[in-house]
């Protein structure tokens, strides 16, 4: 291996800023565009979906629509570290198992400077902290990350939240809507009040277009368990609704991982439009190909959380040629030669898959040496310019407040109002759900217990009062249990889309809360009342309209004071599995205690029926069905008063508005305690 000649080599990363942001001093200054349109040139789209001459002037217009409120920012970091809390079990395999708590450094003193107009290229092995960098320079990063990042100057605020797009390498989309209102609810939610729905409805069409999925506008998203889009494709639309918040900033984890290298240059062009169209991108990427390479303005490697090179691309060659690392041939992939000099492979390095033992062990050896060598020249050579290029005045961003106010001017504003929002997620919500609320299945399930009860029950006589007093308690029972469960799975199965969309500050939590519970409301009522209506006359129970209604009415209020306790109890654990062994356990209380089946209940665990909703909803169904006055057949010739039959004599059927009132207290109680857990779970 050659020495590295530390001395002699060239600061990279110091060169001449781009004349894209030349005049973007301040956040206000407008920034002239490399290229008008959203790179056109460099997107190579399908044929279908190329623009052609005569719209293009009209695309352009659209698109200017969306670049109106554009805000160039200038992102600088500097020293980043960040460490992960580790239990480690201390002792042997059957000795002690005390856990000793370690930190492990993921980032270590991270440093760089992105400006608006350019493409910044994360590279590293697997493992070396791409991921998390990306993730902190998000502001989503949790616990403490030491160092400074500053938007513009600015820390990260609630305002440059909205302005930022974050690409995970996993797509989060609903999988039954399709790309076209996938987009579009994106876009409602997302751009600014001052466009009309028109007007938002056009962009989601240009960046269909923008992004080559003409073809597949119509196509479901898909899921694990049926098919839709393609793995580019979808990643395609997961980066334009990233797009339309129109972002300042966007981040982009692994946007090509597992794409064929003609969808992977197709995204970068795309990547590198957005880039010249005044934004500041920052991608991380695993094995770029050397076409990909050309395409990046900055590149930044990490090895092991440190950091070996920051800045331009095309100086790499040239800085690691100055400290003595030089490729053994010409042609080879820069990436490639990164990647290997962040593993500590120098490029004359001994690569022999037949080292025994020893060889390997000084392998490993020679690795680490490379890499510490690597770490102290980027240290030495690049740092302290870097440093100086962080620290330069355009009044020193890292720590001044300059442009402060405008960008708190529009701070804690939401794009869209209250109102807006809830409309929006209730269509999309009504639409993603609706093979699931209106599933044949679903509504087979409903009726056929419905069909059998009323055969089973079959015009039953208050002479069989037990009977109909079982079957109006099988009515609070069916009616808790199976909205309970419906409710469990709300919050846990949406919860990577609430979380990524709510840390873009897409919307506020209480209108997609009021929205999810309006959304849910027509099937969760529609069931029950077709259920009672069968169950009901079929069953024999008093033929009076008057009373009917009643019993409707106490069951649609059982179910929702149920499906908040299932909402709550998915809110607070977000784990559908311990949620539903709770709420199995929960239920099954509240059978026992309901006061049907045993009416001697000793009196230190009598008061399990006041926390029972099922003994509420039972309580005030045989209240309206008897009439203290009203008898029945209970032997031969002979009549007792209803208000005598033991089980509804324990009940005692005085109080009813009491028992209307606990079943007020929860529904309301229910569903504010799902609503807090929801929040604290929350990114702010
Ligand atoms: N919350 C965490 N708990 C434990 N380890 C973590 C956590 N977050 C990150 N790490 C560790 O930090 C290191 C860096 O992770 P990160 O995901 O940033 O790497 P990466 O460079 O993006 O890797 P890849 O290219 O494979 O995605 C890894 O070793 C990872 O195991």
């Amino acid at each position: 291996m050659m020495p590295p000649d530390q001395e002699t080599c060239n600061i990279a990363g110091n060169g001449p800023a781009n004349t894209i942001h030349s005049t973007n001093r301040t956040e206000n200054v407008s920034v002239i565009h490399a290229e008008p349109s959203l790179a056109a040139s460099n997107v190579t789209p399908c044929p279908e979906d190329r623009i052609t001459d005569q719209n293009h002037e009209a695309t352009q217009a659209r698109f200017s629509i969306l670049r109106e409120s554009l805000r160039p920012v200038t992102l600088k970091f500097e020293d980043i570290t960040y460490s992960i809390n580790l239990n480690i079990t201390k002792g042997s395999y059957f000795g002690s198992h005390e856990p000793k708590p370690a930190t492990r450094t993921v980032l270590n003193g991270v440093s760089g400077i992105v400006r608006p107009g350019e493409l910044l290229a994360m590279l590293g092995p697997s493992g070396s902290g791409k991921t998390t960098l990306l993730t902190a320079l998000g502001g989503r990063l949790p616990g403490k990350v030491s160092g400074t990042i500053a938007y513009n100057g600015q820390q990260f605020s609630s305002s440059m939240k909205r302005k930022t797009g974050f690409v995970t390498q996993d797509d989060v989309l609903y999988p039954h809507l399709t790309v076209i209102e996938t987009l579009t609810y994106a876009a409602l939610l997302r751009l600014p009040k001052k466009l009309t729905k028109q007007e938002k409805i056009e962009q989601a069409e240009f960046i269909i277009m923008e992004l080559g999925l003409t073809r597949c506008r119509n196509n479901v998203v898909g899921g694990p368990l049926f098919r839709g889009l393609s793995g580019g494709e979808r990643k395609r639309v997961s980066i334009g609704q990233e797009m339309l918040v129109n972002p300042s900033l966007l981040l982009l984890d692994e946007p090509t991982s597992g794409l064929d290298s003609t969808t992977a240059q197709r995204i970068v062009s795309t990547l590198r439009g957005l880039a010249r169209g005044g934004r500041t991108v920052i991608t991380t990427i695993h094995q770029p190909s050397s076409r990909l390479y050309r395409m990046f303005d900055k590149v930044l490697v990490l090895s092991e959380g440190c950091l070996i090179y920051s800045g331009r691309a095309s100086r790499v060659m040239e800085y690691f040629g100055s400290i003595g690392y030089v490729p053994g041939f010409n042609f080879l992939n820069p990436a490639d030669f990164l990647l290997d000099l962040a593993n500590g492979i120098a490029p004359d390095a001994r690569q022999d898959d037949q080292l025994e033992y020893h060889g390997r062990l000084e392998q490993l050896d020679d690795q680490n040496s490379t890499k510490q060598l690597l770490i102290s020249s980027y240290k030495k050579n690049l740092y302290p310019a870097l440093k100086a290029e962080i620290h330069q005045n355009y009044g020193d961003p890292i720590h001044s407040t300059s442009g402060a106010s405008s960008l708190r001017s529009c701070e804690n504003q939401w794009t869209t109002s209250w109102w807006e929002q809830f409309k929006v997620l209730l269509r999309r919500g009504l639409q993603e759900r609706k093979h699931e609320s209106y599933s044949c299945l679903r509504i087979f399930q409903v009726m056929s217990v419905a069909i059998l009860s009323g055969l089973l029950w079959w015009h039953s006589d208050i002479s069989h009062i037990q009977d109909q007093v079982g079957l109006l308690f099988f009515f609070s029972i069916f009616w808790g249990f199976f909205p309970l469960f419906n409710a469990i799975f709300a919050f846990p199965q949406e919860r990577p889309v609430l979380i990524k969309e709510r840390s873009s500050g897409m919307y506020r939590l209480s209108s997609y809360y009021f929205s999810r519970m309006a959304g849910d409301l027509p099937m969760e009522l529609v069931l029950p009342t077709i259920f009672v209506t069968i169950t009901y006359w079929m069953g024999g129970l008093k033929p009076s309209l008057i009373t009917f209604l009643l019993t409707l009415a106490i069951t649609l209020f059982n179910v929702l004071v149920s499906q908040g306790l299932g909402l709550a109890l998915g809110a607070i654990l977000m784990d559908v599995k311990q949620a539903t062994t709770l709420a199995s356990v929960t239920m099954l209380v509240f059978l026992l205690a309901g006061g049907y089946y045993i009416q001697h209940i000793p009196a230190f665990i009598a008061w399990l029926k006041y926390i029972s909703f099922s003994h509420y909803c039972y309580k005030l169904l045989v209240g309206v069905q008897y009439s203290a006055n009203e008898v029945y057949e209970c032997g031969l010739r002979k009549h007792c008063s209803v208000m005598e039959f033991p089980a509804i004599k324990y009940l005692g059927l005085d109080n009813n508005w009491w028992d209307v009132c606990a079943l007020t207290m929860m529904l309301v109680g229910y569903r504010l305690l799902a609503y807090v857990a929801l929040r604290m779970g929350q990114p702010h």
